[in-house]
């Protein structure tokens, strides 16, 4: 049945939150660089036209080379006929909440496109003291990545967090970084957000408390989960992935606490278009600069 609520609306387009991926298009602004933890399965590199992994992006882009890039894709798609730019997000290549450069580009894109739904990843550091802002730029849905639930899980994932000015390492960082993770989460809820969590899945060092995760963050109010498998860089070069079998399964029981996204093609920082048919926006650009 069609709802006539703009949010689910809003909700079912979203291809990252189990939105209709053939029509719905998508992307991702690569004006976040910096980041204030160090997860140690995360690489970043932004230069790499050939790698399709998260943190990966051809370059960084300015708040007004981003508005530019929205104006272009959303033009290239609406020609294709069927398919249509929705929904603009931030997703790094760092944390979108560490970088000031990302609610200044939310503004812009807000102002010159209306219609669109905007969306950001966080690790959920500065989500709560963010809110206030995170409001304001008319955000709708979040994607909060949420590894550990326990600080000695954490400090094998996280190799150092920044706060308030201080470095912090091992289980006192992953716990300070737990804490606010969970308390960003209930602020956003309570918000009104729709709230997705990502979930790094690691074989060996944090599967044992993937489950109990699904329950704790549906209790604070996240809609949907996204358990990912890792890719095997950084510290975690050597782990091996878990196979498909294995992420069915864990996806399956997961299931019956709460609702798993299962398309997630782990997209890069600067994807754009239908997920899993990524449109060339560097061509694209050179094309346009060309006429
Ligand atoms: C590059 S991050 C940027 C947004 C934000 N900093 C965050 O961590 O949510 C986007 C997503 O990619 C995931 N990611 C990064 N490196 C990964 C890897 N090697 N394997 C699997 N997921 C990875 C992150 O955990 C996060 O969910
Ligand atoms: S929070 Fe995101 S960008 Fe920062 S290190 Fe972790 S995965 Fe990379």
């Amino acid at each position: 049945m069609a709802s006539g609520c703009p949010m689910m609306q809003a909700k079912t387009e979203h291809p990252c939150f189990g939105g209709d991926h053939g029509k719905a298009g998508r992307i991702h602004l690569p004006v976040a660089p910096g980041c204030n933890i160090k997860c140690g399965f995360c690489e970043r590199r932004f230069d790499c036209a050939n790698e399709s992994r998260p943190g990966v992006t051809s370059r960084i882009l300015t708040p007004e080379q981003a508005v530019a890039r929205v104006r272009l894709i959303r033009r290239h798609m609406a020609m294709q006929g069927g398919v249509h730019l929705k929904v603009v997000g931030i997703a790094g290549p760092g944390d979108p909440l560490a970088n000031q450069k990302t609610f200044e580009t939310f503004r812009l894109v807000r102002e010159a496109f209306p219609e669109m739904t905007l969306c950001l990843s966080t690790n959920g550091l500065l989500l709560e003291e963010k809110m206030p802002q995170i409001v304001e730029a008319d955000i709708h849905s979040l994607t909060i990545t949420i590894n550990a639930l326990t600080p000695a899980t954490g400090a094998r994932i996280y190799e150092w967090i920044r706060h308030g000015g201080r470095h912090y390492g091992g289980e006192t960082g992953a716990a300070i970084l737990l804490e606010r993770q969970l308390c960003g989460l209930e602020a956003a809820a309570g918000a009104g957000l729709r709230i997705k969590i990502n979930h790094v899945y690691i074989p060996g060092i944090n599967d044992h408390e993937t489950l109990d995760l699904a329950v704790e963050v549906r209790n604070l109010g996240a809609q949907v989960m996204n358990i990912m498998p890792v890719i095997p860089v950084g510290l975690f070069r050597d782990v091996e992935p878990p196979s498909d079998a294995t992420m069915e399964m864990v996806r399956n029981q997961a299931e019956l606490i709460l609702s798993q996204a299962r398309h997630c093609k782990q997209c890069r920082a600067d994807a754009a278009g239908l997920v899993g048919q990524d449109i060339d926006v560097e061509r694209l650009e050179k094309k346009r600069l060309a006429y």
